[in-house]
C-alpha cells in the first residue's frame, strides 16, 4: 500500500503506458521511459511537498531538441510544449552544436534549466537542421535524443525568412533579384540561404545518416496553426508524455490571426506570440512564386518519401 496514493496513481501501469490521473506535481506525468542524459553533480534540493518528500532538481543535457526549421513555427511549438509539467525548456536558442561547440558539454549543460527526474529537458535552435556537422555532434552527445523538426511550405518559409532579414537590413536587394542567379534564364540561386534552407530532403538525409527515422518527429507548420492541439498531441506521444496540452489551452485570436494561449506557463492572462511571429510578408511577384513552386516540386517529393508523409505543399 502506498503512502502517497495520489502520487502513485499517476505512474504508468500497463504496457500501453497509459496514465490514470494528472498529478499536480511536476515530473510525474511520464508514460514511457525517456532518453537518459547524465545530470551534473550540482544538485539543488527542492521541497515540493513539505513534510512528505524532497525532490532533486538538476541541470541535465537535453533529451529532446527542436532542430528546425527556421521560420517553421519553432517558437510556437516550444511555447506550447512548455505548458506541459514534464517539460523543462530553455527559453533562448543556445546554438551549441552549430556555434558554441568548442565550449563543451559542461557549458551546454549549465545553460539548461533545472529539472526533476522524469522531466524532459529541451531546447530549440532551428539552425541545427541545416548545419553540416550538427547531426554527428548531437549523436556524440546522445544516441537516444529525440529530434523534432517543424516543417513549412519552403516557398512561404523563404518569404518569411526574407521578411525577417529585410526588417533588420532594409537596404538589401529585392527577394526577386536574390532568388535568381539569372532572372532572364530563370535559373534559381539554390545557395541563397532562404532558398537553401527549404531543401528539406537534403538536410533530412544528413540527419538520417545518424539517427533512425522513428527518432525524428516532423511537425507540420501549417497544421500547428490550423490545429495546434492536434499537432501537440502527436508531439506529446512522440515524447512519451501524457497528453496534457490539449485544445482547452488554445484560442484563435482573430486580430493576430493565429492561435494563442489561454494561460501560458506562469501566468493567468491569455498570451499570443510576439510581433516578430506572424508578420505580414513582403509581397512577391506571383510569377516568381510559381517558378519557386516548380523548383521545389522534386525536392518536396523526395522529402515526402523520406518523411513517409505528404505535407501538401503545392
Ligand atoms: N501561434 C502562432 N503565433 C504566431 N506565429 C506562429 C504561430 N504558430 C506558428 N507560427 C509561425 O511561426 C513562424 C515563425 O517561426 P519560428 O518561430 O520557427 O521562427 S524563428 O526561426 O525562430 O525565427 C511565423 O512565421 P511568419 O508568419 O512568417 O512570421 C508564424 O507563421
Amino acid at each position: 500500500m502506498s503512502y502517497y496514493p495520489h502520487l502513485s496513481s499517476t505512474l504508468c501501469n500497463n504496457k500501453r503506458q497509459h496514465c490514470r490521473y494528472n498529478s499536480p506535481i511536476r515530473g510525474l506525468h511520464r508514460c514511457s521511459p525517456g532518453a537518459g542524459a547524465k545530470a551534473n553533480t550540482h544538485h539543488v534540493r527542492t521541497n515540493l511537498l513539505p513534510g512528505l518528500k524532497s525532490w532533486t532538481a538538476a541541470r541535465r543535457l537535453p533529451q529532446a531538441l527542436i532542430i528546425g526549421v527556421k521560420k517553421g513555427g519553432t517558437r510556437a511549438l516550444l511555447e506550447f510544449l512548455r505548458l506541459h509539467p514534464d517539460i523543462r525548456a530553455l527559453g533562448s536558442e543556445p546554438h551549441f552544436f552549430d556555434r558554441h561547440y568548442s565550449r563543451g558539454l559542461d557549458w551546454y549543460r549549465s545553460m539548461m534549466p533545472k529539472a526533476l527526474d522524469g522531466q524532459i529537458v529541451m531546447e530549440k535552435t532551428p539552425r541545427y537542421f541545416v548545419t553540416v556537422d550538427t547531426p554527428a555532434r548531437v549523436h556524440a552527445m546522445s544516441q537516444d535524443v529525440k529530434l523534432i523538426v517543424v516543417v513549412r511550405d519552403p516557398v512561404t518559409r523563404a518569404i518569411s525568412d526574407y521578411t525577417q532579414i529585410i526588417s533588420k537590413t532594409p537596404d538589401i536587394p529585392s527577394f526577386e533579384s536574390l532568388a535568381f542567379k539569372n532572372r532572364t534564364t530563370g535559373q534559381i540561386d539554390s545557395l541563397w540561404s532562404p532558398l537553401w534552407i527549404g531543401l528539406y530532403a537534403q538536410h533530412m538525409e544528413r540527419w538520417l545518416a545518424w539517427f533512425p527515422r522513428n527518432q525524428i518527429h516532423l511537425v507540420s507548420g501549417e497544421r500547428l496553426i490550423s490545429d495546434p492541439a492536434g499537432e501537440l498531441g502527436k508531439v506529446q506521444d512522440f515524447l512519451g508524455l501524457q497528453r496534457i496540452v490539449t485544445d482547452k489551452h488554445f484560442y484563435f485570436n482573430k486580430t493576430k490571426g493565429f492561435p494563442c494561449l489561454k494561460k501560458p506557463e506562469g501566468s493567468s492572462k491569455p498570451h499570443c506570440l510576439g510581433k516578430t511571429k506572424g508578420r505580414t510578408h513582403v509581397s512577391i511577384d506571383p510569377e516568381v512564386i510559381r517558378k519557386l513552386r516548380d523548383f521545389y516540386k522534386p525536392h518536396n517529393q523526395r522529402f515526402y518519401q523520406l518523411a513517409g508523409q505528404n505535407f501538401g505543399w503545392h
